[in-house]
């Protein structure tokens, strides 16, 4: 079942942690519950600019395939919706289950999702690098988008072709350009919270923005996911799956929406 996963998820060695992270009050992930979501008419359009050499390299990091961009100037940013200034785009990674019928971190309404992919940016207003931001309340936005089983992807094959030459954790190959907001719903709708990371260091840093529409991939895509590795070249291998943190409790925290 849904729940014995998320256990086996939490118990996996990276969120061993997981169960010592004490006195959290605004943890991720969380589940959505539409109608307990307020509309907030001050909440902007997002202001998505992405420039696609900024792209360096994609890397298996042991827990996801990760696309890492240069963040040493404002190139790729975001603006506007929750947010009081400029952050940078640091990186985009995903989290996926071993089937179908589960894998995303958020939930909305209960209904789980095959994957979520997360871009994430850093303030270089208030901070003078992501290590700093990961540190600082409201330090990072994170826009999380939800994908479903459905169309074929082509934006997106260009990432799952690359993803062979970083089968084993730490491998790590070239990628040149490459532009995220392919990776975009259309529909401009999102919810937004006060979180944190959903993997270590759970830092209560992230402003997460939530997109309500979903993006199409399909099977032989979430399949490619699949058989990229945890584990090094050389050890026993164990599939790269279940790559997502449990529900933590919404506690103090209203979610806001774009949207009516
Ligand atoms: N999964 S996540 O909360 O987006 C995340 C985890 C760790 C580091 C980071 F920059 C983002
Ligand atoms: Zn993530």
């Amino acid at each position: 079942t849904c729940t014995q996963i998320n256990k086996n998820a939490a118990l996996h060695p990276l969120w061993q942690s997981e169960l010592s992270v004490s006195g959290g009050t605004r943890q991720s992930p969380i589940n959505i519950q539409w109608r307990d979501s307020v509309y907030d008419p001050h909440l902007k359009p997002l202001k998505i600019h992405y420039d696609p050499t900024t792209c360096l390299y994609i890397w298996n990091n042991g827990y996801s395939f990760q696309v890492e961009f240069d963040d040493s100037a404002d190139k790729s940013v975001i603006m506007g919706g929750p947010l009081e200034n400029h952050y940078r785009l640091k990186q985009f990674h995903f989290h996926w289950g071993a089937i179908n019928e589960w894998g995303s971190e958020h939930m909305v309404d209960s209904k789980v999702y095959p994957a979520e992919l997360h871009l994430v940016h850093w303030n270089p207003v208030t901070s003078t690098s992501f290590e700093d931001a990961v540190m600082e309340n409201n330090g990072l936005v994170v826009i999380g988008v939800f994908l479903k089983l459905g169309a074929h992807h082509a934006g997106l094959q260009k990432l799952v072709d690359a993803l062979p030459a970083v089968r084993h954790k730490d491998a790590i190959v070239e990628f040149d350009v490459f532009d995220p907001s392919c990776l975009m719903p259309s529909c401009p709708d999102y919810w937004t919270y006060d979180g944190s990371l959903t993997t270590p260091p759970l830092t209560e840093s992230v402003t997460w923005i939530i997109k309500k529409t979903p993006i199409e991939v399909d099977q032989n895509q979430l399949e490619e996911f699949r058989m990229l590795l945890f584990t090094s070249a050389g050890e026993e291998e164990k599939r790269m799956v279940d790559n997502f943190r449990p529900l933590q409790p919404l506690m103090n925290r209203t979610v806001r929406s774009s949207f009516r």
